[in-house]
């Protein structure tokens, strides 16, 4: 059957995700798997390795179709949408290892990403109509004031390769932001940085959930930086989810302490 737009309104989840499945050949890395995220709301999502989390992720951003069950942003269903669509439907991500363009100045990675959300006709960008050249302008400032709420001014012209690991993941949730999500997927930000710099982006993450208007879903598996940061977390082993709860609810749970540790230590 197919997926049908819903009508929006204020209590519309800004994703949706019903009975998704997704299998790899014989292999289910995740098995009928829902949420719901309401506007605002900073959620995590948490699983030994190979749980399914990152697949989720490329389910929700579009990198991969279920194989059964339905997504919906904002109400509208991602059914046979290209990741690009899916992020002008209000959808940005970072990568568990970052992606960013590195033969490309910080400041022209921000720029490409809304060129890619702005996903410009072919006659406007060849012509360089007056309408081009008006958003270009745009684009450039916008660009230059996020580096400048993000701290970044400083390495505007540099090429990320070259910014300490910290920075070059600040830049990565810089540039996910310059797409004007509602939705923020974070995959694993506190991965490959020291206990300082992990604080550094707790604290980072807070500020972009107060002063962005945008809903985050993250995966880590820095449990500090988790049970500091969300309100809701979700846990998945082998592709089912088996707990969710608020931090206190999951840190206590059998299931999830068995996932992790395995039976013998409860
Ligand atoms: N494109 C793919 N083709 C085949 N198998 C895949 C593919 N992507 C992921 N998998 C498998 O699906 C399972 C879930 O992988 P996934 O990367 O989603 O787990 P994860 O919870 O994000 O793990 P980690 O915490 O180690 O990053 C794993 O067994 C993985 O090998």
């Amino acid at each position: 059957m197919m997926a049908q737009t819903q009508i929006q309104t204020d209590t519309t989840p800004v994703l949706e995700v019903r009975g998704m499945t997704q299998q790899f050949g014989g292999l289910r890395a995740v098995s009928d798997f829902n949420v719901k995220l309401m506007p605002g709301e900073l959620t995590g999502l948490i699983g030994p390795n190979g749980a399914g989390k990152t697949t989720v992720f490329n389910l929700v951003s579009g990198f991969y179709q279920p194989t059964v069950g339905e997504i919906f942003i904002n109400g509208q269903p991602t059914a046979g949408l290209k990741p690009h669509k899916v992020t002008s439907l209000g959808v940005a991500r970072t990568f568990q290892n970052i992606r960013l363009w590195n033969d490309m100045t910080v400041l022209d990675n921000i720029r490409v990403a809304q060129h890619y959300w702005l996903n410009y006709g072919f006659f406007s960008s060849v012509f360089r109509t007056k309408q081009y050249k008006q958003r270009e302008a745009q684009i450039s400032e916008e660009a230059y004031e996020l580096l400048e709420v993000f701290d970044l001014m400083q390495f505007a012209d540099e090429f990320p390769k070259n910014l300490p690991y910290g920075t070059q993941r600040k830049l990565e949730i810089a540039r996910a932001l310059s797409t004007h999500p509602k939705l923020l997927l974070l995959d694993e930000p506190a991965a490959g940085l020291n206990s300082a710099d992990a604080k550094d982006l707790i604290r980072l993450v807070r500020w972009i959930h107060e002063k962005f208007d945008v809903t985050i879903w993250m995966i880590e598996h820095h449990m500090d930086v988790m049970m500091e940061l969300c309100e809701q977390i979700k846990v998945i082993d082998f592709g089912e989810t088996i707990a969710e709860g608020d931090p206190e609810e999951i840190r206590n749970h059998p299931a999830v302490i068995t996932a992790y540790l395995g039976d013998d230590n409860i």
